[in-house]
């Protein structure tokens, strides 16, 4: 069946009468959500006061979805947030949900993202590293895997929130890395996605975040790829959205958590299938980071970010080589444009619920995912026909390990480097 006839069919099914132009039905409507979002950043009401102990996420989920609508906020604006944030940083390292409050691997994750995307020599020179190192140390649990706070849980999220932070600022190293691969591994069930813990079921938000900092590791080769391939691909529903964990239901957020765990297997195998073949011709693969842009090459040295893909096994790109694309991302871009969008602005999990910043942060992102996920090479843009409605629809393409806006995470790389 025809995309638009399929589109009309599920509009005329969740709305009860068939749409009045197909280009209303299928458009992003960027200036409402434009406007949900930086009216957000000035003003929340007092509905907001149970998020006091999150405000770096109410940060990063209206700047960073404003970023991929190619919004460029006043420089007033980027410098409250500058400094709301450094009021947010601890004197020992790390931030807090708000001025005063325990530093937290979570909102020194929303924290940092967000200077990033920010981008400004002042927002990324804010950042102090050698105390958020010494912060991250100790997280750090005897296992090796990370805490979220002093003395709070140790789970997948305190892993990747911190693997993510310590690999953008550049202050990744062997002590920061110790230890954490052989954790996540434990948390892959037998489902074949990743859980919060060991023993506990597996969910697409932690499938997310340990697939991306083993990844960052470079040690993906821990997990069983194939299976988790499997598991994450079955979650995407007939109602063409994803579901967050087997027998729930489909969630607008979930374009992301799993929409971007399968477009970092697939970069991977891509990754896997070049470098095999280059491998040839020369012995090592270097390359800025696995899943990053950049186009690898050949030397001498290993680069300690570069993935040895001879580790993943022979079985494993036979068969990758075999499987076309892993998910449905027309289908995922309908389920977002149509279900997600709310018509005042900002976007939901589905048809009866409310917006909200995080669900338009995170359908954004799996929008901007899906819309690029078709692409082998980074510096085209994608063909119309992988971009549902107008192609004023496409967002900015994301940095799928870290969910910052590409070119804000060039910026960082290149500032943290000379760090
Ligand atoms: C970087 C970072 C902090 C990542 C967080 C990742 C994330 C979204 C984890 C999911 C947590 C979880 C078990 C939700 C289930 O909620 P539910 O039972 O309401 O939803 P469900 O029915 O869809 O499973
Ligand atoms: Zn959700």
């Amino acid at each position: 069946m025809k995309v638009e006839a399929r589109v009309a069919d599920i509009y005329r099914i969740l709305f009860g009468a068939a749409p009045n132009t197909k280009s209303v039905m299928l458009e992003l409507w960027r200036d409402q959500h434009i406007e949900y979002l930086t009216h957000g950043l000035r003003h929340l009401g007092p509905a907001f006061h149970v998020l006091d102990a999150n405000r770096p996420w109410l940060c990063y989920w209206m700047v960073h979805p404003l970023a991929l609508l190619d919004e460029v906020l006043d420089d007033d604006l980027e410098d409250d947030i500058v400094d709301f944030l450094a009021r947010c940083q601890d004197k020992d390292g790390g931030y807090g949900g708000g001025p005063g409050q325990l530093p937290h691997l979570a909102t020194t994750y929303a924290a940092v993202n967000t200077l990033v995307t920010i981008g400004s020599e002042r927002a990324l020179s804010s950042i102090n590293r050698d105390y958020l190192y010494k912060f991250m140390l100790r997280m750090k649990d005897e296992s090796g895997a990370f805490r979220m706070h002093d003395g709070g849980e140790i789970d997948v999220r305190a892993s990747y929130t911190a693997i993510s932070v310590a690999s953008l600022v550049n202050i990744l190293d062997v002590e920061l890395a110790k230890g954490v691969g052989d954790y996540i591994a434990r948390c892959q069930t037998y489902e074949g996605g990743i859980a919060g813990e060991p023993h506990a079921e597996a969910h697409g938000g932690y499938t997310f975040c340990g697939l991306a900092a083993l990844i960052l590791l470079n040690e993906a080769e821990k997990l069983d790829l194939p299976c988790l391939i499997d598991w994450v691909a079955f979650r995407q529903g007939v109602e063409c959205g994803f579901q967050g964990r087997t027998n729930k239901l489909v969630d607008g957020c979930y374009s992301f958590w799993q929409g971007a765990a399968i477009a970092l297997t697939q970069k991977l195998v891509m990754i896997i299938d070049e470098q095999l073949k280059l491998s040839y011709s020369c012995k090592k693969p270097s390359g800025e980071d696995a899943c990053g842009t950049s186009s690898s090459g050949c030397t001498s040295e290993k680069s300690s970010s570069a993935v040895d893909y001879a580790k993943f096994g022979f079985d494993f790109i036979q068969r990758s080589n075999q499987i076309g694309p892993l998910f449905h991302n027309i289908a995922l871009q309908q389920y977002i444009l149509l279900c997600a969008q709310v018509l005042e602005g900002g976007l939901r999990d589905k048809p009866g619920k409310n917006r909200d910043h995080y669900h338009s942060c995170y359908c954004l992102s799996g929008l901007s995912v899906s819309q690029y996920s078709a692409m082998t090479d980074s510096d085209s843009c994608p063909l119309p026909q992988h971009v549902l409605g107008p192609y004023s629809n496409l967002l900015e393409p994301i940095h799928p390990l870290y969910n910052v806006v590409l070119d804000k995470y060039h910026t960082a790389y290149e500032f943290f480097s000379q760090e």
